[in-house]
């Protein structure tokens, strides 16, 4: 549809500059202010919100959308008015790859080399997404757990160029205003946080922005979302962090966090006000949200517009994949486990009543399933019996049995073959525990789920030395290989990144307006179906990080489909074959021809501008 401007006429000639006068006239209100201009099927198409042609000479440098460095031809320097801007080595971008991963191996601290991962963000996007996107396993620990908890913690130093949103409670009242000023007009989904629980590091208040920006990272890296359809928010309302209260350097609002009915009606507003900016089918994804909010806006929100809260449902799928894979070890069904969970927040929660669902999939009825599932929180084992009785949101965890305080007596006299940790207690699976679960069972599955690696219930290394090797592990921040008896073990990362990202592109590419809990177990399935006889022979219960990629498109493909099948889709007609509908609408971090481009039609006839006359020489 587009052709490229004939070098010829670009030049400088008193022929083209009238041309070119006009042609950006005509691109100055770009698209949406006139739907009928083509440049707005050049966006369409593209997803660019920014037109090549209407943007000149050093701008092509200072865009990140745009910006090819070195990369830029000779052809297209002069074209576009950058000849000269750079040095004459022409770089093919593998070149520049070799560059940033050099620059990257240079900085012995992770936070730098997440600041290097951060400024390369800034300056090329696509860049950036091919270095992540095609060393997942090299980067992701930099610019996702545990390095950006780190980063979260000392955000106030860190903060340089903004990115995403922050908006305040003293928005109230005018968050739609707000969220025009992004100057995005297509966005898809938002990932939004109000800083309260940053992965197990507790309130950071608005330090918390690392996160939704991080995931959203991984939605383009993994799940080749496009970046301008991710949009990362902090919705800050303070935070009750005294110490970040007496930083100088907080960036956040300098207050106690705002509570009760004014924060449900700040929430509210903005749920309303996302979908009134980018319509009903946007994704609205709850990042890292406290426990008594968590849980509670998922269910108040969850029929009303696309959300899920990726600490509960993400993290559930991501454990019951483990757990379905872990079948192929232990040669126990989902069913025939007892399972102890240490913790009883929203993620505990998550996992145990997706497990419940799936164990009422191999047949157990709901009651069945729920008594072979255990919590144990800071007031000790989850019994009715217990002073205080059981927390309303772990309600279907509460046993009738003799209430008990210590946790390693608990492992003795319930005998859980899984142990399950999201208490954000780090080393709480001590010694005496992993001896107990070996004594347990022969092949007693281990998850230390809590984020960043300092809070991790314990390591891998722990876990396989204190029984005897025969334990089946997970965790949520990566460890490095496990020694064992001569054997070196590879264990499996239970991260939610397995899980939302495919799930985010497959609600995208069907714009889907709800997600059913039911999505979470099809993505689970999918998940445990990658994971490879040789993954189980090195102690590895998830694919390697290197097949995430793959993995996210499955799952994206899978919720497409249940999407149709369950009536959630609003792309219709149905596309024939949905692999390639969720291709199709994928990322290309491939450089590609920054030459402008030009309508095949007369913009005189169309808008009936007369053109300008070429001035004569010699005048
Ligand atoms: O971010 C992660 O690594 C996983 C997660 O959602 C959390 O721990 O809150
Ligand atoms: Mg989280």
């Amino acid at each position: 549809m587009f052709s490229t401007v004939p070098r010829s006429l670009l030049c400088c000639t008193n022929v083209i500059v009238p041309n070119r006068a006009l042609a950006f006239a005509l691109t100055k209100c770009p698209f949406l202010e006139n739907p009928n201009l083509q440049c707005r099927e050049y966006h369409e198409v593209t997803g660019n919100i920014v037109c090549p042609n209407v943007v000149r000479g050093i701008d092509h440098l200072r865009d990140p959308r745009l910006n090819k460095g070195l990369a830029f031809t000779l052809e297209e320097r002069q074209a576009l008015g950058i000849h000269g801007l750079l040095a004459a080595k022409f770089k093919s971008q593998e070149e520049q790859l070799d560059i940033c991963r050099i620059s990257i191996d240079r900085y012995e601290d992770n936070l730098n080399k997440y600041l290097y991962l951060v400024e390369l963000q800034d300056r090329n996007e696509k860049l950036f997404f091919r270095l992540l996107a095609e060393n997942v396993e090299k980067y992701l620990p930099i610019v996702y757990t545990p390095t950006v908890g780190l980063a979260c913690q000392r955000f106030g130093l860190i903060y340089r160029r903004p990115r995403g949103l922050f908006i305040t409670i003293n928005d109230k009242g005018h968050i739609f205003n707000i969220l025009k000023n992004w100057p995005e007009p297509d966005v898809r989904a938002i990932v939004f946080t109000d800083g309260e629980r940053i992965l197990g590091l507790g309130d950071l208040g608005a330090y918390g922005m690392g996160i939704p920006v991080g995931k959203l990272s991984l939605y383009t890296a993994l799940a080749g979302i496009k970046p301008h359809q991710c949009l990362p928010i902090t919705l800050d309302v303070g935070t009750d962090n005294q110490d970040l209260l007496e930083d100088p350097l907080y960036i956040g609002l300098r207050q106690k966090r705002v509570r009760g009915k004014e924060y449900d009606e700040f929430i509210d507003e903005f749920m309303e006000a996302c979908v009134q900016r980018y319509g009903q089918n946007t994704l609205l994804q709850f990042e890292d949200f406290a426990l008594g909010n968590a849980g509670r806006l998922l269910n108040k929100y969850r029929n009303k517009y696309c959300t899920f809260n990726d600490d509960i449902q993400g993290t559930a799928s991501v454990a019951v994949a483990g757990l379905m894979a872990a079948v192929r070890v232990t040669k126990r069904k989902l069913s025939e486990n007892i399972y102890l969970f240490l913790g009883a927040g929203s993620a505990s929660n998550g996992i145990a009543n997706l497990t419940v669902a799936a164990m009422v999939a191999e047949g157990l009825s709901v009651r069945q399933a729920r008594d072979r599932v255990y919590m144990f929180d800071v007031d000790g084992l989850l019994s009715t019996r217990r002073e205080g009785g059981v927390p309303e949101h772990a309600q279907n965890f509460g046993k009738d049995i003799e209430p008990e305080k210590d946790f390693e007596k608990c492992v003795a006299k319930i005998k859980p073959s899984c142990l399950i940790g999201c208490s954000t207690v780090g080393g709480a699976f001590t010694p005496n525990v992993l001896r107990q679960m070996a004594q347990n069972t022969e092949r007693p599955v281990i998850f230390a789920l809590s984020n960043p690696t300092s809070k991790a219930e314990c390591t891998a290394q722990d876990a396989y030395d204190h029984t005897e090797g025969r334990c089946v592990f997970a965790s949520g921040s990566p460890f490095p290989p496990v020694q064992y008896n001569g054997k070196e073990y590879h264990t499996g990362q239970g991260n939610n990144s397995y899980i939302f990202p495919g799930v985010a592109l497959g609600v995208i590419a069907t714009a889907t307006h709800h997600i059913p809990e039911t999505m979470f177990l099809t993505a689970a399935r999918t998940l445990a179906n990658y994971v490879s006889e040789e993954d189980l022979s090195i102690g590895r219960i998830y694919p390697s990080l290197a097949e995430v990629k793959e993995v996210s498109v499955s799952i994206a493909i899978e919720v497409a489909k249940m999407a149709y099948d369950e009536g959630l889709a609003s792309v219709y007609p149905e596309p024939k074959d949905l692999a390639k509908h969720v291709e199709n609408q994928m990322y290309n971090y491939f450089y590609e021809s920054a030459m402008p481009v030009v309508w095949d039609w007369k913009p005189e006839e169309k808008f009936n501008v007369k053109p300008i006359q070429p001035v004569p020489k010699n005048i």
